[in-house]
C-alpha cells in the first residue's frame, strides 16, 4: 500500500475547503516582519504551506510562535525561525483552526488536545485568525462539533472535576482516552482532557458557562474561545471562501 500523507485529499474530503480558508487568510494577515502564532490540527498545515511559499517567494522575515508540540515540528520541517513566548511575548498575530465557529466568533477549540497554549498565545496576539471548512461555520455553538468542550485538568483531580462539572452545569465529562494506548490522552503538558457533553436545550450560556469551569480546582483551561477571534475564513470543496469579521472588532 502506498504512503498516503495527512495532506492527501483522498484522505481528508474537507482538505479542498481548508486549504482555500488557509491560504487566503495567509493571503491577507501575514506581512513582513511579523511574529506569528501557529496553530495546531489539520488545517493548519496549509497555511503553513503557504506562509513556506510566501516566505520564499517575497523573501519574507518573520518568526514563528508554536502552539503544540505538533506545530513545533511544522515549523521545524519548513525550515521557518521559531521562536517562544519568552523571546517574544506579544504576537502580531494567530492564526489557527477550530472546531465549530458560531454566529459571534465563539469558538470550541481543543479536538486536538492543545486548548491550553493554543488560547495563550491567540491571548498575546493582536490579531486572533480562523481558518476552518465551512461544516464548522455554526449558528450555535455544539450543532456541528457534537464531541463536547475539551477541558484540560491536572491528572490527579480529573475524578472531582469530572463530578464537579456534572453536579454544577449538568451533562457528562468524559475522560477522552488515546487510541493506540491503554489509557487516557495525556497533553503536550502532562495533563488529561475531559469533554464535557453539555445539555444543549437549552443552549449554555458560555460566558457563565466557561467562568464556572475555570472556578473548579484542577481546571487548567477550557476549549471556550469566547470573544477571541477577530475574523474567520471557511472555505467550501468548491474552494470558495466567505470571511466573517466579530461585529465588535
Ligand atoms: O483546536 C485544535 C487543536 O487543539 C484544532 O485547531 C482544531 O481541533 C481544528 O483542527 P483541524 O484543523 O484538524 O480541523
Amino acid at each position: 500500500m502506498g504512503k498516503t500523507s495527512e495532506n492527501d485529499v483522498t484522505e481528508d474530503p474537507a482538505l479542498a475547503g481548508k486549504r482555500a480558508a488557509a491560504y487566503r487568510a495567509v493571503d491577507e494577515h501575514i506581512r513582513d516582519n511579523q511574529i506569528v502564532g501557529i496553530g495546531s490540527g489539520t488545517t493548519i498545515v496549509s497555511a503553513v504551506e503557504r506562509i513556506v511559499e510566501r516566505v520564499r517567494a517575497e523573501n519574507l522575515s518573520i518568526v514563528c510562535i508554536p502552539t503544540s508540540f505538533q506545530a513545533k515540528q511544522l515549523i521545524l520541517e519548513n525550515h521557518l525561525p521559531l521562536g517562544t513566548l519568552d523571546q517574544y511575548p506579544q504576537l502580531d498575530i494567530a492564526l489557527d483552526g477550530a472546531d465549530e465557529v458560531d454566529a459571534d466568533l465563539n469558538l470550541i477549540k481543543g479536538g486536538g488536545g492543545c486548548l491550553t497554549q493554543e488560547k495563550i498565545i491567540a491571548s498575546c496576539a493582536k490579531e486572533f485568525i480562523i481558518i476552518a471548512d465551512d461544516r464548522k461555520d455554526s449558528a450555535v455553538l455544539g450543532r456541528y462539533w457534537n464531541k463536547g468542550i475539551p477541558i484540560e485538568v491536572v491528572p490527579m483531580a480529573y475524578c472531582p472535576v469530572q463530578l464537579k462539572i456534572q453536579q454544577q452545569l449538568g451533562g457528562k465529562a468524559v475522560l477522552r482516552m488515546a487510541h493506540r494506548k491503554a489509557g487516557p490522552i495525556v497533553t503536550d503538558n502532562g495533563n488529561f482532557i475531559l469533554d464535557w457533553m453539555f445539555s444543549s436545550e437549552p443552549t449554555p450560556e458560555w460566558i457563565e458557562a466557561d467562568r464556572k469551569l475555570h472556578c473548579i480546582p484542577g481546571v487548567l483551561e477550557t476549549g471556550l474561545f469566547l470573544n477571541m477571534a477577530k475574523a474567520a475564513y471557511f472555505g467550501t470543496a468548491d474552494g470558495l471562501v466567505t470571511v466573517r469579521t466579530r461585529p465588535s472588532s
